[in-house]
């Protein structure tokens, strides 16, 4: 009988939110060439002279309004939720971080000495993006050629638009929808627009219109914009919502390169500033709620959208360790891994 063990994967968070252990993880974060995707010699310059000097302060600030006194949200959501799936199923399951503890490559090698024969990589993101899902994948290939290991890796595709995936997110947002609100916002993480072309197995499609992320097209697989409007016009749907009623915005722009668009931060001011008064706001990119949800809309984007004259906002948590996501994911875990492609055919 084969000897099997799951490593589900999330982005990371610094060690604590002290200034000096923010630095450490921005480095190593913005230091990925998946991430900051400029020559070598241009990242450097750009992680160390524009972005080292001034952010770690700022998002240490910000990650101490948000700390929990068992540690970053985001991890600890995380482990409740690795907890809970070992439970269900009768192999390891195991969490690593892309960035900071527990490390991937810790993980990996700490499963293959238990000697299984294969492993279920999940990337805990519902979209692709090389900034998320492809460097996994490249963080799982570098661990198995470094240490030489022989082991099976099999990886969990991207279930942005997966029945079982939207029917979790109804349900938990289905209560939000049932109190009066006046508008549902969809608040996905940003990306460059630089990254969405290069993804673009065609080399022409992405971002050659307005409307390129309507129609199926090919390019798709590997289309962040396109997967990210179809979990939202899956939900809406599902939830009943006249297109009026919901938009779609990112959140998150680092630095001065054009960006998805239109930007979170401004769409909250213009919400406001149209008479919504009752908002929600809910950010499917992410599975585990976190500095982006708790903070960045929970905080700074209220703060926002009340100074332009909104009410209330509401943030609908995302699915942390609900018990019916645990469900979905066992589920998933079940499945026959046939179906899952190996490592070296992706
Ligand atoms: C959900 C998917 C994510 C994508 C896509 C993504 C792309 C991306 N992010 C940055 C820069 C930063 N992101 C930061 C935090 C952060 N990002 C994600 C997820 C995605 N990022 C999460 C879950 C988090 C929160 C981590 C936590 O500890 O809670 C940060 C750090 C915080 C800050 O200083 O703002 C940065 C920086 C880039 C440049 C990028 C794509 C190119
Ligand atoms: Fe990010
Ligand atoms: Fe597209």
């Amino acid at each position: 009988m084969k000897s099997q063990a799951v490593l589900l994967v999330n982005l990371g968070s610094p060690d604590s939110p002290k200034e000096k252990d923010v630095r450490q993880y921005l480095k190593q974060f913005l230091m990925d060439p998946y991430v900051v995707d400029v020559p070598g010699w241009l990242r450097w310059l750009i992680v160390n002279c524009l972005v080292l000097p001034s952010r770690p302060k700022q998002s240490a600030e910000a990650y101490q309004s948000i700390w929990w006194p068992e540690g970053s949200p985001l991890v600890v959501l995380t482990q409740r939720l690795t907890d809970k799936l070992a439970k269900e199923v009768d192999y390891p399951v195991h969490f690593a971080m892309r960035y900071g503890q527990p490390a991937m490559e810790k993980e990996i090698l700490q499963l293959a000495k238990t000697g299984i024969d294969e492993l279920l990589l999940v990337p805990l993101y519902p979209h692709y993006a090389m900034s998320t899902v492809k460097t996994c994948i490249e963080e799982a290939r570098r661990v198995l050629a470094k240490h030489h290991l022989s082991l099976k890796i099999r990886l969990h595709p991207v279930f942005f638009g997966h029945e079982q995936y939207i029917s979790v997110l109804d349900e938990v947002t289905k209560p939000y929808i049932e109190e009066p609100f006046d508008h549902l916002l969809f608040s996905y993480h940003g990306l460059p627009e630089r990254h969405l072309r290069k993804d673009d197995p065609t080399g022409s499609h992405c971002l050659s219109s307005a409307e390129c992320c309507q129609q199926p097209h090919q390019a798709h697989q590997t289309c962040y914009r396109a997967q990210v409007y179809k979990t939202a016009e899956l939900l809406a749907n599902k939830l009943g919502l006249k297109e009026a009623q919901y938009s779609v915005a990112f959140q998150s722009r680092l630095g001065r390169d054009k960006w998805l668009t239109p930007y979170t931060s401004e769409r909250l001011v213009e919400l406001a500033q149209q008479g919504v008064k009752r908002l929600l706001v809910i950010c499917p990119s992410f599975v585990a709620d976190c500095l982006e949800t708790l903070e960045e809309i929970g905080i700074q984007g209220k703060e926002a959208f009340i100074e332009a004259g909104g009410e209330l906002l509401t943030l609908v948590p995302c699915l942390n360790d609900d018990a019916k996501w645990v469900s979905v994911l066992t589920d998933w875990l079940k499945q026959s891994w046939d179906n899952y492609p190996q490592l070296d055919k992706v």
